[in-house]
């Protein structure tokens, strides 16, 4: 996978109901009356055999393994025809989680161990990272609450509390590990307010 990388690479994550999804369409928006081409797409997901996949990831029973490679299946796919077509383009490409996600949900949340993880992502990613990672950080609490409240919820949204909080304690280890990729953003806050941290966070990208 030789990537010409023109473009810029953000990634957007979170535990579930963070709040991500909300102001992802604003970043287009944003984005693109910047004068930027911009492409969003998610994980898994975001090619036809992507969203098959996640059909199957949401809602059937399978081993944490399975899950693992079938989402770095779906990434393989995704970054072969989607993202790193639109980079080499000069686009920039937001993708609503990426490979954070599965250190979080798979290592993190399900406890596959980490140098599967480390095997599949050098093997899939071949040293791709994003450019920039908004990590959007809420309590669990206040995410179940907000999620709840608004959706039928899938085979990751059923998981109990301590799941969810062991994916968030997963997310932090990891932004601590990449503390110039990835960004928190404190998503507890009025839309606004989340809106200034995330053009905070793009800025250097931006200037
Ligand atoms: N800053 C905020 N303050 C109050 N409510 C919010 C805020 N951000 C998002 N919400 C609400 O929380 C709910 C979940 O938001 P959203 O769908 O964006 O979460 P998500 O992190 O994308 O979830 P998932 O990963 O499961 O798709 C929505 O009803 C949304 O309106
Ligand atoms: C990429 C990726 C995703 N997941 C989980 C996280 C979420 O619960 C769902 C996707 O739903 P969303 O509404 O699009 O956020 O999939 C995962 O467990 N591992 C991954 O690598």
């Amino acid at each position: 996978m030789a990537v010409v990388n023109t473009g810029r690479f953000i990634t957007v994550e979170g535990i579930d109901g963070a709040g991500k999804s909300s102001h992802i369409e604003w970043l287009r928006n944003y984005l693109t009356q910047a004068g930027h081409a911009v492409v969003v797409t998610r994980e898994p997901g975001g090619t036809p055999l992507g969203e098959s996949l996640r059909t199957l990831l949401l809602n059937e029973p399978m081993s944490p393994e399975t899950e693992m490679m079938l989402m770095f299946a779906a990434r393989a796919e995704h970054l072969s025809s989607v993202i790193c077509p639109a980079l080499a383009q000069g686009a920039w490409v937001i993708s609503d989680r990426f490979s954070d996600a599965t250190y979080a949900y798979q290592v993190g949340g399900r406890g596959v161990a980490e140098r599967k993880f480390a095997a599949l992502e050098d093997w899939v990613q071949e040293g791709l990272q994003p450019d920039r990672t908004l990590l959007f950080d809420v309590s669990v609490a206040t995410a179940q609450a907000r999620l709840h409240d608004t959706r039928i919820l899938d085979r990751f949204e059923r998981e109990a509390s301590d799941f969810h909080q062991r994916v968030r304690e997963a997310y932090h280890q990891r932004a601590a590990q990449y503390p110039e990729r990835i960004r928190l953003i404190a998503s507890d806050v009025p839309m606004d307010d989340v809106r200034a941290q995330i053009l905070v966070a793009l800025s250097d990208l931006l200037a």
